[in-house]
């Protein structure tokens, strides 16, 4: 280890591993689930690292809170009810209540002390949870899921951590078929899903497991965030049986300023355009993807 310096190492990742210069330890706590620690880098504003994994920072945390948000609520007309799996900083809740026509945001994050250091620590994600439609749960996303009446939601987004720990369930055929479940017809998904350059293997299975249960469209996006590993995170988005979800052309695109509501400032990434080519994969991915 280098004085001074995180290195984010994962069985998840062998043999590499992203360092950021570290200013200043401001945190570092264990919950009933995981080790917690905030730092403040040298680049790359402060950083929240669960498990010693990076799993945002304030420098590129747009990236991926806006992808994972406005890929599945861009592709539906009238975003109604949002469920939020995961999700503990609050940033996904911060974008989705850009949206005027969503009545309801629950989120279920099943470790309490993410949502608190958040708000400590970073207010311009925590502000998601300041929303009146936001209702918190504090618990497991999988039993959260079994005890929602069928056909709920029209969007259910999963923000999770990797598969090793508290979120290993959430890769999961049952727990997919749960989010199904929980879906109206025409209803989307969108989840966290890893990198083409490290997980093809993971993400195969979870293509394979989303083309058996969602049978209206499965797509797989991804985009840039340079300090997750490999500096591209995925997404899977899937629609139940219903009406016909595009997600390569978004009905209901959140233009660049964000205007769909009483915005919270301007998008710093996603944008119409940006949506459409997330979804172009190298060929390595295709192959893989489109045969499942
Ligand atoms: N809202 C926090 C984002 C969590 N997603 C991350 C994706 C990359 C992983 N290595 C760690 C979690």
């Amino acid at each position: 280890v280098i004085p001074g310096w995180f290195s984010e190492m994962s069985p998840m990742w062998p043999g590499e591993a992203h360092s950021l210069k570290v200013e200043k330890i401001l945190l570092q706590q264990k919950s009933q689930y995981q080790n917690v620690m905030v730092f403040e880098s040298a680049t790359y504003g402060k950083v929240l690292v669960l498990d010693g994994v990076i799993q945002v920072t304030e420098r590129d945390e747009c990236a991926y809170q806006e992808m994972i948000t406005h890929l599945p609520l861009g592709s539906i007309p009238n975003p109604k009810k949002v469920l939020v799996i995961g999700g503990g900083d609050g940033g996904v809740l911060r974008e989705v209540s850009r949206y005027s026509s969503v009545e309801q945001i629950d989120i279920c994050e099943i470790d309490g002390m993410v949502v608190d250091v958040s708000k400590q620590f970073f207010p311009a994600l925590a502000v998601g949870f300041e929303d009146p439609r936001v209702n918190v749960h504090i618990g497991d996303g999988v039993a959260f899921l079994k005890a929602v009446p069928e056909g709920t939601y029209d969007a259910v987004i999963v923000d999770s951590s990797d598969p090793i720990g508290p979120a290993q369930e959430l890769f999961e055929k049952p727990f997919f078929a749960s989010v199904a479940k929980a879906l109206r017809p025409g209803g989307v998904v969108c989840t966290q899903a890893e990198s083409i350059w490290l997980h093809m293997h993971i993400i195969e299975d979870i293509v394979s497991n989303c083309r058996q249960i969602f049978k209206g469209s499965v797509n797989y996006a991804w985009t840039t965030v340079p300090t997750y590993p490999s500096g591209v995170i995925g997404f899977m988005l899937c629609s139940t049986e219903g009406p016909a979800v595009d997600f390569k052309h978004p009905v209901n695109p959140i233009d660049e300023n964000g205007t769909h509501s009483k915005a919270k400032g301007p998008l710093k990434f996603y944008n119409p355009e940006i949506h459409t080519a997330s979804f172009c994969l190298p060929s390595f991915a295709k192959k893989i993807i489109d045969s499942k």
